[in-house]
């Protein structure tokens, strides 16, 4: 871990160090254990701001190349997730920031339809989780790689089963993301949701597929080591970022983003977007409140003056 990102945890008023270091246990305003150094999950509102430290964290002056999750971190959670387009002021911040750092956008979401609402050339997208990989990146070339593809047809009849019971299940919803395939409750009455996870745990076992969790969403995937933190290991290396100057950032906000989070532990910054009322538990370093300050702290990238730039175009 670099200095900074531990200097911050020892000043943190949760007392611990993210990576498993020293320090004691501290004055959580929640006053809960899981804010002890012992621990290495913590609660997320334990967490300092990532927009009060962030200076302080790139002191140390290695070379930046950022992680971004999409949905509920760059674009608010909404009920349609057609329609979690990406704020326009966003869009602006970002491409600035990718013109002066190494990007790339790591999500659940199908590439093709994080392309089409992010709608940015100069960032690397990392979709379905990171199984499906495609950018270019100026002085590197094409950076394209795709995990499990050979899945595909497990997933496409995993969705097929899906939608056939989407009428039992009121205001449910199926979405593919070609590596894998979501199952949205959002809408869905509290009490089906118990149903609803049996029946796509049913699914995953009938096609040897993987369930994981997300935000009011169950996700088939194949059932592979892989994950965003491998993802993220892959991109390090394949953008030549993999030294030890290099410090990787990563801002998400759901479950699956907790496999970057790890990675980058004793590597780089994680934080998770999660707001004051939040009872999450994280390996975070930091932590941000919405994804309007996700943008502050982007913007906060675009502006700083004294930086050694890594896009390669920039
Ligand atoms: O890795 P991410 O970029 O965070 O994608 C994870 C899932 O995000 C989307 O679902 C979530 O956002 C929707 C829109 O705000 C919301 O309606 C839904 O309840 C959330 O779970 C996306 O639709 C999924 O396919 C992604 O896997």
């Amino acid at each position: 871990m670099g200095a900074g990102a531990e200097q911050l945890a020892l000043r943190d008023g949760a007392g611990s160090a993210p990576h498993g270091g020293g320090g004691s246990g501290g004055s959580c305003p929640n006053g809960t254990s899981m804010c002890s150094a012992a621990s290495t999950l913590r609660l997320a509102t334990c967490l300092p701001n990532a927009l009060e430290r962030i200076e302080e964290v790139l002191r140390e002056g290695r070379r930046v190349v950022l992680f971004l999750d999409y949905d509920g971190t760059l674009s608010p959670i909404v009920d349609d997730p057609d329609r979690a387009f990406l704020p326009e002021a966003t869009r602006q911040v970002l491409r600035e920031v990718a013109s002066r750092y190494t990007t790339a956008i790591v999500t659940g979401r199908s590439k093709g339809k994080i392309m089409s609402f992010v709608k940015l050339s100069n960032v690397v997208y990392a979709g379905s989780h990171g199984f499906d990989i495609d950018g270019k990146l100026a002085g590197v070339g094409d950076i394209s790689h795709r995990v499990a593809f050979e899945y595909r047809p497990s997933l496409v009849a995993a969705k097929t089963d899906m939608e056939k019971r989407l009428r039992q299940y009121a205001g449910a919803s199926v979405e593919d993301n070609t590596l894998s395939v979501s199952f949205h409750y959002r809408k869905c009455e509290g009490d089906q949701i118990g149903a609803i996870e049996s029946f796509v745990n049913g699914v995953a076992k009938q096609h040897d597929l993987a369930l994981t969790r997300g935000k009011m969403v169950f996700e088939l995937r194949p059932r592979v080591a892989w994950n965003k933190g491998k993802a993220v290991e892959y991109l390090l290396k394949a953008m030549k970022m993999d030294g030890e100057d290099v410090l990787p950032i990563y801002v998400g906000d759901d479950l699956t983003d907790e496999d970057a989070f790890k990675v980058l532990r004793g590597r780089g910054v994680s934080v998770i977007v999660a707001e004051t009322h939040s009872t999450r538990l994280t390996v975070a370093d930091l932590r941000v409140n919405d994804p309007s300050e996700v943008r502050q702290l982007l913007l906060y990238f675009a502006r700083r003056q004294h930086y050694p730039c890594t896009a390669l175009d920039a």
